[in-house]
């Protein structure tokens, strides 16, 4: 993986060592890299790949509400949030599925709703200096009538998803308080400036 890449004249990659492959991969790659100034150094970089992910924020544009999942996140609860307890928008890995379907199944498997159309709003890097992976954002309206399942998520995987339905400016609000994960706050405000909810 990377061996190849050939698109940048100023990296030339030398080698790929695989680090890791316990759930997810892990690898170190050395390249040489070419300065601005035109010197070459040597750099190596660690790559964390998950393969790629996709979420969407749910709204009720009527009803000025959105519907959230929360989950217990071990990543964020070592890293300081009180209870690993966090509030997202529904999302999940992409695994063998182009971006559109697989948000479709994970929207069904962690909220219940089975989505029409959804509009795709961007994509976008999350980690770039240490994650591979592209987050495909979308968004798509939900309402009594789209329910078609319980939601929670893949007991299997040990998924407990709750679902968490908020009025949207009481969410817009919670932005760095109850509401801490950069996709979901990306989505809130693309859907406030000139998404569902922009005035
Ligand atoms: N056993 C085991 N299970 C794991 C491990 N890491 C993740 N899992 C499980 O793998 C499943 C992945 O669920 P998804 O819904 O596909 O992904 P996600 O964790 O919700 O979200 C991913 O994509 C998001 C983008 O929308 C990302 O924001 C998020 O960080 C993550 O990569 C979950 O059941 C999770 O518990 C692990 O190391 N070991
Ligand atoms: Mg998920």
């Amino acid at each position: 993986m990377g061996r190849d890449l050939i698109g940048n004249p100023n990296v030339v990659v030398r080698d790929v060592e695989l680090l890791s492959a316990h759930w997810y991969v892990l690898r170190v790659t050395t390249f040489e890299y070419r300065h601005r100034d035109g010197t070459w150094s040597t750099e190596r970089r660690e790559t964390y790949d998950r393969g790629d992910g996709a979420t969407i924020l749910l709204h009720d544009t009527e009803r000025r509400r959105i519907l959230l999942t929360r989950q217990f996140r071990f990543p964020a609860y070592v890293n300081g949030h009180p209870d690993g307890m966090l509030l997202e928008t529904a999302g999940g890995l992409l695994d063998a599925d182009d971006a559109e379907t697989a948000i479709r199944r994970e929207a069904e498997e962690e909220t219940g709703h089975r989505i029409g159309e959804v509009t795709h709003v961007f994509d976008a890097y999350m980690s770039p200096g240490s994650v591979t992976e592209v987050v495909h954002f979308y968004a798509a309206p939900y309402s009594p009538a789209s329910v078609a399942g319980a939601g929670g998520g893949l007991a299997d995987d040990g998924e407990d998803i709750e679902l968490v339905e908020l009025d949207f400016d009481e969410a817009l609000e919670s932005i760095g308080t109850g509401i801490v994960d950069g996709k979901t706050i990306m989505l809130l405000q693309w859907a406030a400036l000139r998404g569902p909810f922009a005035r």
